[in-house]
């Protein structure tokens, strides 16, 4: 059998076929995919999911592996192995407002697309503050006067500047993980051995 892997779709999908095909996988089944969620190369199926959902198929065992960025593992914390970092995906988890404006003297209002690592990172600082969660385009909640500031990723920092935001404070460095189910590690070792050894070996040398 086939080792499963599920893939976050969208940004992390294109780096990882960058990343397969650079340590020798064939991708041509994978980049003609179309719509399909479920592909077959020669070595592995694949399942295409939202970052959470991958999570979600792992702890499973749907999948055996699974490709995530370790904001989604930190933010939802899932019972699974977090095997190894993958050389893409990198960004920061930042704290940001409006620029030329200070967090005020009262509670505050923080929007994030990520509850939990706001509540961790403003408990770590003694401060209890009201999350106001939100599904994307988080930027806009300090400009509509929403929030007083927002955590979010950022990676080239273009969506902060465009939108007259700045980082207040940087919370953490991430990437893409490699991710494995507890028991198809065990039982299935001889299956997953071989690509998690490649996938491990080519993160390192990248
Ligand atoms: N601007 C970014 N630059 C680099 N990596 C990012 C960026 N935004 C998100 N990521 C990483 O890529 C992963 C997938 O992000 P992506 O934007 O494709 O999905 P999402 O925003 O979590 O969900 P959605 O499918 O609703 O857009 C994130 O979990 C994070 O690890
Ligand atoms: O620093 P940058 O390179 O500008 O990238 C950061 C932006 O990318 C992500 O949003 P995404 O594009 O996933 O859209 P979303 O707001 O709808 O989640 C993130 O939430 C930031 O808004």
């Amino acid at each position: 059998m086939k080792p499963t892997i599920a893939l976050t779709k969208g940004r992390l999908e294109k780096q990882f076929l960058e990343f397969f095909k650079s340590i020798g996988y064939d991708i041509e089944p994978l980049v003609q995919k179309g719509r399909k969620l479920r592909v077959d190369t020669a070595d592995c199926q694949f399942v295409f999911a939202k970052g959470v959902d991958v999570t979600t198929y792992v702890e499973h065992g749907i999948a055996d592996l699974g490709i995530v960025g370790e904001d989604v593992l930190t933010e939802f914390q899932p019972d699974v192995y977090n095997l190894f970092p993958l050389p893409f995906g990198n960004c920061r988890m930042a704290l940001a407002i409006e620029e030329g404006k200070q967090l005020p003297n009262r509670k505050r209002k923080i929007a994030s697309k990520y509850p939990a690592i706001t509540k961790e990172y403003f408990k770590q600082k003694g401060e209890s503050v009201d999350i106001v969660k939100l599904e994307g385009s988080v930027e806009l909640a300090p400009i509509l006067g929403l929030a007083d500031g927002i955590v979010d990723i950022v990676e080239t920092g273009t969506t902060l500047k465009e939108n007259g935001l700045i980082v207040k404070e940087e919370i953490h460095q991430y990437s893409a993980r490699c991710i494995a189910n507890r028991s198809s590690l065990k039982i299935k070792r001889d299956t997953l051995h071989p690509i998690i050894q490649s996938l491990q070996k080519g993160a390192v040398i990248k």
